[in-house]
């Protein structure tokens, strides 16, 4: 479990991470989301003792990071893949990594055929590919067997069976009762992975929920239905004070209804539906709904010459 109490970062004038509170649950993966600059990097360094917070505190199984002797075999993180020593080979990354921190050798051959790079242990780990590097840094990661596991943007780089590969592999950690958090800003990926989310906006949490309570909580659920007697399916659903949307290519759209209504309210009146689906926003749409106030930089649209980064208004 980590815990985070009133955690506040300042670089100078700037606050990175502005008072944050919230627990990562064992057994469960938990996706920590914001938008470029939220403060999620920051955040996971104060986690692991390489910032420190300006005020508040984190404790990882009721420690202080600096406070627990072997730190590996509690907690394991991939935040840069790039920072293993590229003249030395994968194995030898690892056995070092091992010895400073009395994890017998033997573990090296595992972790290293956990993540698929037996085959090139001997190699030089500066030849990798970007890949490549993810995996060594998520053997790295596991090679003290911690119960707690921390991953920034773990797919970056993966190709898609490695991205497949890392998601059932987060989802097998959690499963044998770990604790996971994981940052990406890959919502697809996310949504498919993660169980419980922390959003983050300008350092100050902005949700603590599960999966499927955020989306609910920030997005438009709707009935969308297609038939090929519209005029009439209208006026049956006007009269039972409903409003159907037209939203093109012959689809209508209504808010604040169930399948069940339609669909029933469709046989009685003998009127042929093509579609009738239940429709909810994705993770995506809800997370840009949720965050719209608190991204740092919009890109001007308008312009016509390609996006123009400029300071977003940050009030409140
Ligand atoms: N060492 C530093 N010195 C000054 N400002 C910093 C430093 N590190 C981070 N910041 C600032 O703190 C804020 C949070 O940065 P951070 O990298 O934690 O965000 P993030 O959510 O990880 O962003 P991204 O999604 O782009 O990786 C940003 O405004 C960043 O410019």
């Amino acid at each position: 479990m980590i815990e985070l109490e009133g955690l506040t970062k300042r670089f100078g004038s700037k606050v990175a991470v502005d008072r944050l509170s919230f627990t990562v649950r064992p057994g469960v993966v938990t996706g920590f989301l914001g938008p470029n600059g939220a403060g999620k990097s920051t955040t996971m360094r104060m986690m692991l003792d390489l910032d420190n917070p300006t005020s508040g505190t984190v404790r990882i199984d009721g420690k202080h990071y600096r406070d627990l002797q072997e730190p590996l075999k509690y907690i394991g993180a991939l935040l840069d893949a790039k920072a293993m020593h590229g003249g030395r080979t994968a194995y030898n990354n690892l056995l070092c990594l091992a010895q400073a921190n009395r994890i017998p050798a033997s573990r090296v051959a595992e972790v290293l055929d956990t993540v698929g790079l037996t085959a090139v242990a001997k190699k030089k780990t500066k030849g990798f590919s970007l890949g490549m590097g993810q995996r060594l840094g998520i053997a790295s990661a596991l090679l003290g067997d911690p119960e707690i596991l921390m991953f920034d943007e773990p797919v970056n780089g993966l190709d898609p069976e490695g991205i497949h590969w890392i998601r059932n592999l987060m989802k097998q950690l959690a499963a044998e009762g770990r604790t996971i958090f994981v940052s990406s800003h890959l919502m697809s990926e996310m949504a498919l992975t993660a169980d419980h989310l922390i959003v983050i906006g300008q350092g100050r949490l902005l949700a603590d929920t599960s999966m499927a309570d955020f989306i609910h909580q920030n997005s438009r659920s709707y009935v969308r239905l297609r038939s090929p007697q519209q005029e009439r399916l209208r006026d049956v659903l006007h009269e039972s004070g409903l409003t159907p949307v037209e939203a093109g290519n012959g689809t209508l759209e209504i808010d604040g209804a169930t399948t069940e209504q339609v669909g029933e309210l469709a046989a009685e009146h003998r009127i042929v539906l093509h579609e009738l689906s239940s429709q909810r926003a994705s993770l995506e749409e809800a997370f840009m709904q949720m965050t719209a106030n608190a991204v740092e930089y919009h890109a001007h649209s308008a312009s016509g010459h390609g996006p123009q980064w400029a300071p977003r208004d940050k009030g409140a």
